[in-house]
């Protein structure tokens, strides 16, 4: 673990990276660490100027990155792949310094993540073929086939939940397909994103494929990419409200866009249901990175005759996780991402009371002692007894809190899975599989895990419906996005 600490120690400044460089840049922002609220970094923000020397060193690296076999670049992808596997302990380092999140939880989650993302990109981008189609016409037959071809200069801005997860999930496709990158990754979690730019350079990726600029979005880099005249598509994950902002900036160059956005999602738990493993699941998609996935379980609904049980087989979940130290292997639940965040999170517990929800656990934050007390900790939380209407249950928290209310019938329940103005993500418990398929295919969701969370086959269409998103990224899908595809028809 001192390991880990210590590499984290020895980052102390974030560069840009374009066209092959290390760039800085003369404004600097702080990269703070949520657990305690040291500085982890100092970080080069990026400005419209440098955005532009990116993108012009992405149009400029295009012809000859766009000509290459997909062969060639799965084998930079798997060489990627094979550095962050190498340098996993400095990016286990970075991403805990930035986010606070716990190691087990980085160590398990989001580097493999990282490594995994660029080898099934390679992966598919070697099998994935075209269409062909023989067309009888009247002098004979027509052959149609198709062409995959890069958008061009692909913008990417990315969260600061799962920083390196997200961030090369969008990455490793863009490459895959023969496209140049502006990515920008959240300006909380800056640490990631710039030890892959060092990965890029190490594994000779051509200069100005692949850029890197730090910064914020409105005035800054993130709506510098938006708005940039000569970026041909942008993918975005982040706030839906953040999401309808870039689309209104976007409008008018009539750009590809691809959307993962909030979420407020259900768990639907049926009397039937294997009660002990929907405890544990229930609480560990409440709870997991501290209810900062956007797969977050927030509003569950529990057939009445199992709810005052699950409830407080719930709550004892939810005490006997333990906050602290990031780097302590005992630590099970870290701080928020920042103060701003917290204190959003904790006007949430506040509003829950002034909306009458009974507080079965939490609502407050915890005495760590020493430096932790400088860090941005909440208690994790469950509320009852809200009506369906509450802000609380509309409105995305994004912190360690779920709200749990009893349901009679099925009709009942998909009605209030459905009483959401998201459509991101579900978990439906029950041993009654049929019942289970039949409520999967009703509730708006784009994602339905059934006796499971959060289980990912990286070939799966992964995206959400309404305010989460606009799009599917994951397996073909990604390939689609990331392409133009083109129909070629010739007279035989
Ligand atoms: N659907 C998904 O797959 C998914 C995954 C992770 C997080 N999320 C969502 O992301 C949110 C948390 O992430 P966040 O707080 O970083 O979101 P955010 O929207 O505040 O910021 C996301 C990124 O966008 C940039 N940005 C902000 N305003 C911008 C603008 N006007 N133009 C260009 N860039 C801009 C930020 O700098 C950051 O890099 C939550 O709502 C969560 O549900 C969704
Ligand atoms: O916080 C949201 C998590 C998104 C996860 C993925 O995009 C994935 O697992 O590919």
């Amino acid at each position: 673990m001192l390991a880990v600490f210590r590499s984290a120690q020895l980052i102390s400044e974030y560069r840009n990276y374009i066209n092959g460089r290390f760039v800085e840049s003369p404004n600097t922002f702080e990269d703070l660490n949520p657990a305690n609220g040291e500085l982890v970094a100092r970080v080069h923000e990026a400005d419209a100027a440098l955005v532009d020397q990116a993108v012009r060193a992405g149009r400029a690296a295009l012809p000859a990155w766009r000509n290459t076999s997909a062969e060639q670049r799965a084998q930079y992808l798997e060489r990627i792949a094979a550095v962050i596997e190498r340098r996993a302990d400095d990016f286990l380092a970075a991403e805990v310094a930035d986010t606070g999140k716990p190691v087990s939880v980085a160590s398990r989650v989001d580097i493999p993540r990282g490594a995994a993302n660029f080898r099934a990109f390679a992966a598919m981008i070697r099998m994935s073929g075209g269409e062909v189609y023989e067309t009888p016409t009247p002098e004979g037959r027509a052959l149609n086939y198709s062409l995959r071809q890069p958008l061009g200069v692909v913008g990417i801005i990315s969260p600061w939940n799962l920083p390196l997860l997200l961030f090369t999930w969008k990455v490793a496709p863009a490459l895959a397909c023969g496209n140049v990158i502006v990515a920008k990754p959240s300006e909380e979690t800056p640490g990631t994103a710039t030890l892959l730019a060092e990965v890029m350079d190490e594994v000779g990726l051509p200069e100005g494929v692949f850029n890197l600029v730090h910064g914020f979005g409105p005035g800054s880099a993130g709506a510098a990419i938006v708005d940039h005249p000569d970026v041909d598509g942008i993918t975005f994950t982040g706030e839906s409200k953040t999401g309808a902002t870039i689309m209104r900036n976007v409008a008018d160059k009539v750009r590809p866009v691809s959307f993962e956005l909030g979420g407020k999602n259900a768990a639907l738990v049926f009397a039937d249901a294997d009660f002990d493993k929907a405890v544990a699941g229930v609480a560990r998609s409440s709870f997991l990175n501290t209810g900062q996935v956007c797969l977050c379980t927030e509003r569950v609904y529990v057939e009445r005759p199992i709810f005052d049980r699950f409830v407080a087989a719930l709550a004892e979940q939810a005490r006997a996780l333990r906050p602290g130290d990031p780097l302590d292997p005992e630590t099970t639940l870290g701080p928020l991402i920042s103060r701003q965040h917290r204190d959003k999170v904790l006007s949430y517990y506040a509003l829950a009371r002034e909306e009458g929800a009974t507080v079965v656990t939490g609502g407050g934050v915890p005495a760590l002692g020493g430096k932790l007390d400088q860090g941005c900790y909440v208690e994790p939380t469950i509320w009852t007894g809200l009506d369906q209407s509450a802000r609380c249950l509309q409105e995305e928290v994004f912190g360690p809190v779920c709200h749990v209310m009893p349901f009679d019938t099925e009709e009942q329940a998909i009605a209030l899975a459905n009483d959401s103005r998201y459509g991101l993500a579900s978990a439906i418990w029950t041993t009654h599989l049929d019942r289970g398929h039949r409520l999967a295919a009703r509730i708006d969701a784009g994602l339905v895990w059934l006796n499971t969370w959060f289980l990912r086959d990286l070939r799966t269409p992964f995206g959400g419906m309404k305010l989460s998103g606009l799009g599917r990224e994951g397996g073909r899908h990604s390939l689609d996005f990331y392409s133009e595809l083109k129909n070629v028809c010739v007279q035989m």
